[in-house]
């Protein structure tokens, strides 16, 4: 218990014996218990590798981010634009006007020469910008990071589409989803022919997850209202959701560029923010709301199909009773808890996760220093050098994790044999395996220890050479790092 009487020296920490127990490494680590023993309603998941959600998430993610069309499409696009090149257009090559923008505003991927990342550029193609005032926001905008917000890279002109575009280059979101695809757009429904009105088809969306994007949505505008600056617009085309449940602003600062209005406040574009906040949720809870509609019926059906909590809410945007970011902050209130909870919880997930990863991290670089020293051709002048003494041994050892047989001489694929072998190697165990040569001439009985110092002792040899001849003034103690 902490002694307010005790100095500081008194009750300063000294370790008592710098011993330290090494770790059983053989084993996995079990999940923590938070995490082991989650309660019913919440999802269990641990296992032995990475969840198939997460790296189904993460390989789509890194297919989305290497995909080229096929080389027979010709995109007739530049083959730069500034410092970007390899443009690939995501969505359509040239789509239709912009309902937001009045101008076509196709987004390409396209690879920065200057770090080498991807990025999503933007294209307001035929807009003229006739004055360098238009960009007087962009260094703003540049300096937002938020996690609900894409953040804005540069903006610039250029002619090399064959005609006057404005481009503004975002941080790239690989498989992000506009909010408009995900909960508005319908198989009937094209939003390009307005003789079709926008449908969402199924069930309406669940409160809770509105409540989430508000709270991410209000997040988003309050860091956007500190730096001085309002988004301008809040269309669901124009919300971006980057992965499960979570939402960040796009496409900020077009706007400004594009349309200037003269003679409105930063303070009036802030309060219309919250004003098309209002106008956001009411579009995506109430199936037949269309803008421009008196409120009454949408507000009246929202009644009969969430909770009184959250009409109020609604209301309270659309008709400007909230004048404020930090009121509607106030007004979120304890929902902003519920969030903090679920981001906290998939927080606690992915470092388990990440916990199993790390096992199996060590044993990949295990394996890596067995693949330097197993079948090399030639060392020290020696062609039989991974033949004999400690590489022999490891030899065999390689043929008795990955190589052995059935009785019937069929190749036996036993994940869990190789794992068990791997682990107890790095552990260095006193157990003893008994290693067979191919033509079962000879036998070797060693313990993991020994197997251990085997492949320590050749990987330092084959270091230290290779450290000798890369930079000769240097001869490296250093241990091997785990
Ligand atoms: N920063 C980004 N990173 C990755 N993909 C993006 C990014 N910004 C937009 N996209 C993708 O580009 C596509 C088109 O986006 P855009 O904002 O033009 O929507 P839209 O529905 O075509 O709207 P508009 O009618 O204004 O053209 C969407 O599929 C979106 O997911």
């Amino acid at each position: 218990m902490f002694d307010p009487g005790q100095t500081m020296e008194g009750s300063m920490y000294l370790p008592t014996s710098t011993r330290t127990i090494p770790l059983d490494q053989h084993l996995y680590t079990s999940p923590l218990p938070h995490v082991a023993n989650p309660p019913l309603s919440q999802n269990p998941m641990h296992a032995f590798f990475i969840p198939d959600d997460i790296r189904r998430m993460v390989q789509a993610r890194q297919t989305a981010t290497y995909a080229r069309p096929p080389r027979e499409i010709s995109l007739k696009l530049p083959d730069e634009v500034s410092s970007y090149h390899n443009l690939i257009p995501i969505g359509l090559a040239m789509p239709p006007r912009s309902q937001v923008y009045g101008f076509p505003s196709p987004i390409y991927k396209a690879i920065s020469s200057v770090d080498g990342n991807i990025y999503a550029l933007r294209r307001i193609a035929g807009y003229k910008v006739t004055s360098e005032q238009a960009f007087s926001t962009v260094e703003r905008w540049q300096r937002l990071r938020h996690p609900n917000v894409v953040c804005l890279r540069e903006a610039f002109t250029t002619k090399v589409f064959d005609d006057d575009s404005l481009v503004m280059v975002y941080d790239y979101h690989p498989e992000s989803n506009t909010m408009y695809d995900e909960h508005l757009a319908s198989d009937m429904t094209n939003r390009f022919i307005p003789i079709f009105p926008r449908r969402r088809t199924g069930m309406p969306i669940p409160e809770r997850l509105l409540w989430s994007y508000m709270t991410q949505i209000a997040n988003a505008l309050k860091a956007i209202h500190v730096s001085n600056l309002a988004a301008r617009v809040l269309d669901p085309s124009k919300i971006l959701i980057t992965g499960k449940n979570r939402i960040r602003l796009n496409a900020c600062g077009v706007v400004d560029v594009i349309g200037q209005e003269q003679g409105v406040s930063l303070a009036q574009q802030q309060e219309e923010d919250l004003v098309m906040f209002g106008m956001l949720i009411l579009t995506l809870a109430c199936e037949f709301f269309t803008p421009g509609v008196p409120l009454a019926a949408p507000l009246d059906w929202i009644a009969r199909h969430y909770t009184a909590d959250f009409k109020l809410f609604i209301s309270a945007l659309v008709n400007r009773q909230l004048r404020h970011i930090d009121e509607v902050i106030r007004e979120i209130g304890p929902r902003i808890l519920n969030e903090l909870d679920a981001s906290f919880r998939y927080n606690d997930q992915l470092e388990s996760d990440l916990g199993g990863e790390v096992e199996n991290g060590r044993l990949v670089r295990l394996m890596t220093k067995l693949s330097f020293v197993n079948e090399r051709k030639e060392f020290e002048r020696d062609p039989r050098w991974s033949e004999t003494g400690d590489r022999y041994i490891l030899k065999l050892f390689r043929d008795h994790v990955f190589h052995s047989t059935g009785t019937d001489g069929t190749p036996v694929l036993d994940l869990s044999h190789v794992l068990t072998c791997l682990n107890k190697l790095d552990a260095g165990t006193e157990e003893r395996v008994m290693l067979v040569s191919r033509d079962e001439q000879s036998c070797l009985v060693v313990s993991y220890r020994e197997l251990k110092a085997c492949v320590e002792g050749t990987y330092n040899e084959l270091r230290l050479a290779s450290s000798i001849i890369s930079n000769p003034t240097l001869v490296s103690n250093t241990p091997l790092r785990r």
